[in-house]
């Protein structure tokens, strides 16, 4: 039987794309309520890896599990439905729909009271800090505004996994601050959190252990201080970037 506190389980994942591995041989396990990061250089697999958790790619080799439960053939929207959501690095929300339509929708995938839903979803618009923004139209919305409009998208779905996938690219120095501190708070929440996160400063603040993938493969997993001193790390990923030293 699966420890209690394992949530997911990743075991010799591999997905290859016409013969070129884009992930080979990734054991990785989160437990509940870790907060987990993933980094790698560009290309490193990292969306690959959550493209397949949430069914959005079929693994090519290896196993997922969630909660003791194989979701490596499951489509995207009954991993939702069983407690992992995500965040796209391209946000996508419906552009014509208002902030709390865009919300309500999600809601609607459980709870068929448009009423009722529409509570659920002012709740999440204002769990993510845009309750000011409830009518607003999501094309009229600033980037910032709009990752945290995807945030409340795939909070809606009621999730106890959330994937985000570079919720601070493209952000100012304030937004990445707000974004920062809305992670910290769905994390102080409970929420079990994976985050793939160029900027590395917010991904080693808020991360309690790293994933770091390079050219496909699980090059080291360990907590924060393990990782900033592992030398194979430094010399694959941190050391060509000058956030390294944050
Ligand atoms: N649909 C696809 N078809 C072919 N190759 C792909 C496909 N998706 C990803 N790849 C390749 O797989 C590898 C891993 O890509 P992936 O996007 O997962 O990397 P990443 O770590 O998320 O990169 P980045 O930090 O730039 O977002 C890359 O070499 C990429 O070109």
């Amino acid at each position: 039987m699966v420890s209690k506190s394992k949530l997911l389980e990743i075991n010799n994942l591999g997905k290859s794309f016409g013969g070129n591995w884009a992930i080979k041989g990734v054991d990785i396990t989160v437990r509940k309520g870790e907060l987990l990061g993933i980094i790698g250089p560009n290309g490193a697999g990292k969306t690959t890896l959550f493209n397949m958790v949430t069914g959005f790619l079929k693994p090519t080799e290896g196993i997922i599990r969630f909660k003791d439960k194989d979701i490596a053939n499951l489509k995207p929207h009954n991993i939702c439905n069983i407690g992992i959501a995500r965040t796209f690095q391209i946000v996508k929300p419906f552009g014509n729909l208002s902030v709390l339509e865009n919300v309500t929708i999600g809601v609607l995938r459980y709870e068929r009271d448009v009423n009722k839903a529409k509570e659920i979803a002012r709740e999440k618009v204002k769990l993510v800090g845009l309750e000011k923004y409830m009518d607003t139209t999501a094309s009229s919305l600033p980037l910032g505004h709009r990752k945290r409009l995807e945030m409340a998208r795939a909070l809606a779905t009621d999730p106890e996994v959330i994937m985000l996938d570079e919720v601070m690219g493209g952000l100012n120095d304030d937004e990445t601050a707000e974004m920062m501190n809305l992670v910290k708070t769905l994390h102080n929440k409970g929420l079990t959190i994976l985050l793939i996160e160029h900027n590395m400063h917010a991904l080693m603040s808020l991360s309690e252990r790293v994933v770091v993938l390079c050219y496909g493969k699980k090059l080291a997993d360990g907590t924060t201080d393990e990782i900033s001193s592992n030398q194979e790390v430094i010399e694959a990923y941190l050391g060509s970037d000058d956030d390294a030293e944050n």
